[in-house]
């Protein structure tokens, strides 16, 4: 399995690759295709949970998902993203939330939406042994604040988001995401940090890349506009479970390989 460490030292080396999952068959198919690390994303809440954003998701439902992504890996590196309101209330709460995930749950680290509150609890999770992957840019979570627009667009914002980005390098996070901003700040970023970056939305200059598995899939419904389908798995879905309703409705479905007979009751009436 590749650590933390294996991670950190990928920073202007080969791409690292990142994809989020939500259950063992995926995490499966993740490690298949040689991902290095899955990450139970809060992208849940839309992905496979029915809300509008990601606000609504809770510590129990990351810790399931990650249960299950964790049994269903052996060669990823798993990475728990914590929720909203589930740190940087208070640093013990924050602590046992992400705690919980490593402990109970078999993730190998957390990720944080970072912000100014975020530094200190960063610097004590990596003294715990609780890696940190730290997310500046776009951080959903805030999306009463911001919207979903891309950010950084400014000089005086992209400092700011470069300044959070090494605070938390500082802090001790191994990794940093960057979410939707332009490619030259990434650039920028990627140049200052020692630890690798890992854009979605973000160009193609930082060390990694990351994106929401039903979006790679061809899943979603509606994708952000820097996402891509590799796939159409959401055609083959409609149309397999089409298939299904109307083999039912003709009879052909089950045929007699799928069922089986008892002799002895032939005539029980
Ligand atoms: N399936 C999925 N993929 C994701 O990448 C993703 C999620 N879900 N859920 C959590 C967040 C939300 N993300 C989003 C969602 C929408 C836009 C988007 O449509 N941006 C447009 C419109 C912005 C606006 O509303 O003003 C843009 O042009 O930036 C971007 C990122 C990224 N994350
Ligand atoms: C897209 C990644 C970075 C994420 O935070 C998520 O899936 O929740
Ligand atoms: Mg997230």
């Amino acid at each position: 399995m590749p650590t933390v460490q294996d991670i950190r030292q990928m920073a202007g080396d080969e791409p690292i690759t990142m994809v989020t999952a939500y259950d063992a068959v995926t995490a499966t198919l993740v490690e298949e295709a040689g991902v290095d690390i899955a990450l139970i994303g809060d992208s849940m809440g839309n992905a496979v949970l029915g809300y509008d954003d990601t606000l609504p998701v809770t510590v129990d439902e990351v810790a399931s998902r990650t249960g299950a992504v964790a049994r269903g890996t052996d060669d990823t590196l798993v990475v728990a993203d914590m929720p909203f309101l589930s740190f940087g209330t208070d640093l013990q709460t924050s602590v046992e939330n992400c705690g919980r995930m490593v402990k109970e749950e078999g993730a190998n680290a957390v990720k944080i939406e970072s912000g100014d509150h975020t530094i200190e609890l960063t610097e004590r999770l990596s003294d715990l042994g609780i890696p940190v992957v730290a997310h500046v840019g776009l951080t959903p979570q805030s999306v009463n604040q911001t919207g979903y627009t891309r950010q950084g667009s400014d000089p005086e914002q992209a400092r700011e988001i470069a300044r959070l980005a090494r605070e938390h390098e500082k802090a001790g996070a191994f990794a940093c995401i960057l979410e939707h901003i332009p490619a030259n700040l990434a650039a920028q970023i990627t140049d200052d940090l020692d630890i690798p970056t890992i854009g979605i939305g973000a160009g193609s200059e930082c060390d990694g890349q990351v994106l929401v598995v039903n979006d790679i899939l061809g899943l979603s419904e509606r994708t952000p506009p820097f996402a891509k389908a590799f796939g159409n798995v959401r055609e083959e879905m409609r149309s397999a479970i089409d298939d299904y309703v109307t083999a039912v409705e003709d009879g052909q479905f089950p045929a007699e390989e799928h069922s089986h007979v008892a002799e002895e009751l032939d005539e029980l009436y």
